[in-house]
């Protein structure tokens, strides 16, 4: 009996004990920005069970009833949601110091281990996003080299499409494919047939990554990633990163094998480049490993967005068949039949709307990509505390009705005049975020999508499926808001 009391004593301390330390980490701290109730432990999470699916609907809601800049507490941690083109310019711009890093949690730690340019931070971070922006425009990015690159993966997408001889079809894998193949000269060196198995699987790969849910409770407990199972889904994160790590991999040592400093064909040789300049520094950061998870991050944040806003190009025409016409006479009456160039953009105000506007309709990075604040900052009588989780709501712009009137429909006239010049207003339109962390393949996106739209267009007419829904311009909010999966049919000019 003494025994079974004195171990029910041993119990009840370590777990007084466990609460104590549970209660401390967790605390709430005085002066933060305002939110829903929180408590020891729980944090919001109490409060937010009523919260609907719908993230951009929620986050709206809440920012209705908190303001522009409110709090979700949650384990200890601390989110914080900008709202608003004025609060996000001083908070990215003006005060990009201290939010420009990004939050640190059980995958960049334990499996991307600081690397990359996506979700690394501090010198890392800015040694290679400066590399890789200075390689990159060397390559071509916002300028006309880079162009004939594209032009071969669109006029391949375009045989595909014309090879379908208007049957309906998913635009998706062809989509996916030729973006991504983009990407692969840049960075390889070479290009993957639409059939090619490996690619297929590396690009599912990928994909996957975006959708795997993430558990906050891992960052803050990461040996719960190795208890038997998988409940957390760390397994499942790590068998994901290591199989594109070793695709990656593969290449790079096929370009180690044939590498020669006095021609450099693609990233990875200027990669190899700058690491034979640091060899003799021992505190180099030019690593295989720094190599490997910043191709990763290309194929991460450059294909799946470029081909998001390529589907929303789409379902967006096939839903409004007045615009495509519109854009179409444009394009008859710029180009004509010969192939598109980069040069005709700036004389043709009507499609670049309907560009623009499809970036701000589509809305696919609605809440960009986390941030984090570097110290303790008190910003308007708030504390934002050094470690909280800064998400700037793009959304809040996109949809401000006071910059875009009836923001709901997609209307590329609000970018023009009633002469059909351009307004100057696209600037408000962020889909690319803003700050020191603004999308870093923001020309080669913008270059994608013209030259892909215009020449599908050109060649096509984009039509309902007799077989299936009109595409939904209702979207499934993920990691991006994407639109759901359709089928159109597209249907050759004479
Ligand atoms: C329409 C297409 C695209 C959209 C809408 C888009 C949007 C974004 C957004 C919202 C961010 C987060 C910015 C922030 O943290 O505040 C981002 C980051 C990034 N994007 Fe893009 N992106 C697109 C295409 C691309 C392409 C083609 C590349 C190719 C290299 C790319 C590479 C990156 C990288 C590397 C980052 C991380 C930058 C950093 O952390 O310093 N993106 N993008």
């Amino acid at each position: 009996m003494l025994d079974l009391l004195q171990s029910m004593e041993v119990v009840l301390s370590v777990a007084a004990l466990v609460l104590f330390v549970l209660y401390y980490l967790t605390k709430s701290r005085p002066n933060l920005p305002p939110g829903p109730p929180s408590w020891p432990i729980f944090g919001s999470a109490l409060s937010l069970q009523k919260m609907g699916l719908n993230m951009i609907e929620s986050i709206r809601e809440m920012r209705a009833k908190y303001g522009d800049v409110f709090r979700i507490t949650r384990f200890g941690r601390h989110f914080i949601y900008v709202n608003g083109m004025e609060n996000l310019r001083e908070i990215f711009i003006k005060r990009a110091d201290a939010f420009s890093d990004r939050p640190s949690n059980y995958h960049t730690e334990y499996i991307l281990k600081g690397h990359g340019i996506l979700a690394s931070s501090g010198t890392i971070w800015k040694e290679h996003r400066t590399f890789a922006l200075t390689t990159l425009r060397g390559f071509g990015f916002g300028r006309r080299c880079l162009e004939s690159q594209i032009m071969e993966e669109v006029s391949c997408l375009s045989d595909k499409i014309a090879a379908l001889d208007g049957k309906p079809f998913d635009p998706n894998e062809y989509i996916h494919v030729s973006v991504s193949n983009v990407m692969c000269s840049i960075a390889f060196g070479k290009r993957y047939e639409h059939s090619d198995a490996d690619f297929q699987h590396m690009l599912t790969l990928v994909t996957k990554l975006l959708i795997v849910p993430r558990r906050p409770v891992l960052g803050m407990f990461p040996f719960l990633g190795k208890l038997p199972g998988d409940f957390f889904g760390a397994k499942e994160l790590h068998a994901i990163e290591d199989e594109v790590k070793d695709f990656v991999g593969r290449i790079i040592s096929e370009h180690k094998e044939g590498f020669d400093g006095e021609n450099i064909r693609d990233y990875i040789d200027a990669f190899l480049l700058e690491q034979t300049k640091h060899q003799n520094n021992e505190d180099s950061t030019f690593s295989e490993e720094q190599l490997v998870c910043t191709l990763r991050d290309f194929f991460l944040a450059g294909s799946e967005t470029t081909t998001t806003t390529l589907k929303w190009s789409w379902a967006f025409l096939v839903n409004h068949p007045e615009i495509q016409s519109k854009m179409r006479a444009e394009i008859d009456d710029v180009i004509g039949s010969r192939p598109v160039s980069l040069a005709d953009r700036d004389k043709m105000p009507f499609t670049d709307a309907v560009l623009t506007e499809t970036l701000r309709a589509g809305n696919i990075a609605p809440f960009a990509l986390p941030h984090t604040a570097s110290y303790d900052v008190n910003w308007n009588g708030y504390l934002i505390p050094k470690g909280a989780t800064i998400w700037p709501c793009l959304d809040s712009v996109m949809n401000d009705d006071d910059m875009f009137t009836d923001p709901e429909h997609f209307k590329p006239e609000r970018f023009l005049d009633s002469e059909g010049k351009r307004l100057g207003n696209e600037k408000s339109v962020i889909s690319f975020s803003l700050g020191r962390r603004v999308c870093l393949g923001e020309s080669l996106a913008r270059m994608e999508m013209f030259l892909f739209l215009v020449t599908i267009i050109q060649r096509f007419e984009l039509k309902p499926s007799p077989t299936h829904r009109i595409p939904s311009l209702h979207g499934v909010v993920g990691t991006a808001h994407a639109p759901r999966p359709y089928h159109i049919c597209a249907i050759e000019r004479t």
